[in-house]
């Protein structure tokens, strides 16, 4: 079953179209990917996903239902941990998740049972009573996981959670999300962290000026660049190389120093490892190590778009 659909969408700011006629689905039990360089239009998606801004065109289905005809059952199903944070300072942990799940239309027992399970959840049980102005960066992100979910949504959207904070805390949100689909949850996480993305998304889709220009799950998305290889060559001293003459070698598409490493780019077509080992010796270059690298998310965003994705 799809838990979101999302049919030709659209959204324009003036003359700027920011979505342009996107179409996507998530399946249930997915953690998706939304992958994009800065002004991408990750955040408009997800804010139109949530409600949050009017639609010009096209259609999104939370679980089947028009988001714009079923408000209410599309609130109830949605969690969704905006990229600034939205929590208040000046009420307790505790009272921060109360007044979210309370907005959800949970009450009596029933709310302070949820809300002390979410707060177990993201791990900040013994810090209920204090002031989310004393917390560090991580456990203000978790408090704000602990306010999106306590409703127990189906759907859980995740903008950025990862981003300015501590490695402990940001293993701890990665672990807390894949927790959350184990729980049952279907995840849409956007990043900025590729690693992140490869580490725990099922699917990804690729995300450029408005579209969708990729999706699938890793393999399927590294294989649309099979037609190039990598070799990573390290050397004892960078000093006798000369770029420009290994890119003359048959089949190099590219060459890239960093540090004391020699990354070159070929054609899979061309066997020229031989001959790219020969002009090593030839030219007197001691080599180190010899890698052969299997291509990375970073390649495939790089050849689609042209840009990185921290661009
Ligand atoms: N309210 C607005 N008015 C005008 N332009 C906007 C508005 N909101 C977003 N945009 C523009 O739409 C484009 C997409 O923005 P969006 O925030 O969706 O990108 P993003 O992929 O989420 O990027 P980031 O990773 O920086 O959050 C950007 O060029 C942005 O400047």
């Amino acid at each position: 079953m799809n838990v979101l659909e999302i049919n030709n969408l659209t959204k324009r700011f003036g003359d700027f179209i920011a979505v342009d006629n996107m179409s996507l689905q998530v399946k249930e039990g997915e953690i998706f990917g939304f992958l994009g360089s800065n002004g991408a239009g990750k955040s408009t998606t997800i804010n139109m996903i949530a409600g949050l801004l009017r639609i010009d065109q096209g259609s999104i289905h939370i679980l089947g239902k028009d988001v714009s005809k079923h408000k209410r059952f599309s609130k109830m199903n949605l969690g969704m941990v905006p990229q600034d944070l939205a929590i208040y300072e000046d009420l307790t942990a505790y009272e921060n998740v109360n007044f979210f799940a309370g907005l959800y239309g949970l009450r009596g027992a029933e709310l302070k049972e949820k809300v002390e399970e979410a707060l177990e959840f993201v791990g900040l049980q013994d810090q209920h009573k204090s002031y989310p102005k004393n917390f560090s960066g991580g456990m203000k992100r978790r408090l704000n996981i602990a306010c999106a979910i306590a409703h127990q949504p189906k759907l859980i959207i995740m903008d950025e959670p990862t981003v300015g904070i501590d490695p402990q805390s940001r293993n701890y949100i990665l672990t807390s999300v894949r927790k959350l689909n184990e729980m049952g949850c279907t995840i849409i996480y956007t990043s900025h962290y590729m690693e992140e993305v490869e580490e725990i998304c099922s699917r990804i889709a690729i995300i450029d000026h408005g579209k969708v220009i990729a999706d699938g799950t890793k393999e399927q998305l590294k294989s649309i660049i099979t037609n190039t290889k990598d070799v990573w060559i390290e050397v004892k001293s960078l000093e006798p190389i000369r770029v420009d003459a290994i890119k003359e070698i048959k089949g190099v598409e590219s060459v890239q120093i960093d540090e004391n490493i020699v990354k070159i780019n070929s054609d899979t077509s061309v066997n020229n490892l031989n001959t790219i080992i020969e002009h090593f010796i030839n030219q007197h270059i001691e080599i180190r190590s010899l890698e052969e690298k299997a291509p990375n998310l970073e390649t495939v965003f790089l050849t689609l778009t042209g840009r990185t994705l921290r661009d």
